[in-house]
């Protein structure tokens, strides 16, 4: 349905997205993930044809809608990050005036307004100014706008970012229905793995402004199929004990977590006996250790050597 062929954004001598190909099929929940400066708004400003781009393209159905964003824009709902709603209008009015501005039909605009604002969940609120609003509920009205003109493809920017738990949920459990009942397209950003486990078919992880690997989640965990992740609770900590284990030759990752240490290393043989000898070593106890399921994060840390949060 959407595609982008090649695309690439550069600031003077600075290339933020390069050479980014990603498609949306209809219908699904793609999910871009990627740590803060990845270029994954760039991305989205791209293909929303909010920004140019210095080459490359974007197609909605197979015709390029760089030069002539009429069609996509029809089709099209975005989410930016940052709020840009009247604080001193209600949301009932800010949605008005949006609905205006996207062109929504005046004998539907009404229709629209309750609906969307049913959908974010603020119906009862709708008169109250959006200044007396949560930064959550903000975020709400915000996607309530983008909904305003139906449109089959949605694209959020980081859209729970700085919100309250109760919001997040709320936002989460609305795009997925917009996705699975009202067979929305998705497009979703975040440096939240887990609402991209939670939410998404399919995954492009970005770094430094390259698609560094894509997939369904298990296309994306097979990366790791050769490794075993293990996380160990420890007593206490040291740097050498940390860089014993970072040496271990099947060792590929350590990570340092609240209570221990998370260890991805190749499955060749049991590394248990060596942290065993090293712990000792070091007079440090373990106090329990757990093989796990590799996640999304760890494939990221596999990829870069960073966590997403780096
Ligand atoms: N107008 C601009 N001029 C110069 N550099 C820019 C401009 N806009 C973005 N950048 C740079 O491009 C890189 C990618 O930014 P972008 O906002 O696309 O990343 P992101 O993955 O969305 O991260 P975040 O989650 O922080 O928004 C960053 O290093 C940013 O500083």
């Amino acid at each position: 349905m959407i595609e982008t062929i090649q695309l690439s954004k550069v600031y003077k001598d600075k290339t933020v997205v390069n050479d980014v190909n990603l498609y949306l099929d209809q219908g699904e929940s793609v999910g871009l993930l990627g740590p803060n400066g990845a270029g994954k708004s760039t991305t989205i400003s791209m293909i929303s044809s909010l920004l140019k781009p210095t080459s490359g393209d974007v197609k909605l159905n197979g015709k390029s809608v760089i030069n002539d964003p009429s069609d996509l824009r029809k089709v099209l709902g975005v989410v930016p990050q940052e709020i840009a709603l009247y604080q001193e209008l209600s949301a009932y009015e800010n949605l008005k005036f949006f609905g205006r501005i996207y062109q929504v039909p005046k004998d539907q605009l009404e229709s629209r307004i309750q609906e969307t604002l049913e959908m974010v969940g603020l119906k009862d609120r709708q008169k109250d100014m959006i200044k007396t609003f949560s930064g959550g509920m903000k975020r709400r009205v915000n996607i309530a706008t983008a909904l305003l003109h139906n449109p089959k493809v949605l694209i959020l920017d980081e859209p729970t970012v700085g919100i309250d738990p109760q919001s997040r949920n709320y936002i989460l459990e609305m795009v997925r229905q917009l996705n699975e009942q009202s067979g929305t397209t998705v497009l979703y950003t975040s440096h939240y793995m887990e609402e991209v486990e939670q939410l998404c078919h399919r995954v492009y992880i970005m770094d430094h402004g390259r698609v560094i690997a894509s997939g369904n989640q298990s296309e994306l965990l097979s990366i790791l199929s050769n490794e075993d992740t293990i996380k160990v609770q420890l007593n206490q900590m040291s740097e050498d004990f940390l860089q014993a284990i970072q040496d271990i030759d099947i060792v590929r990752q350590v990570e340092e977590t609240g209570d221990g240490i998370k260890i991805i290393a190749k499955k060749s043989r049991n590394i248990i006996s060596d942290l065993v000898k090293l712990a000792d070593k070091e007079n440090i106890q373990i106090l329990n250790f757990q093989m796990e399921n590799p996640s999304l994060e760890d494939i990221f840390l596999h990829l870069t050597g960073r966590t997403l949060r780096d």
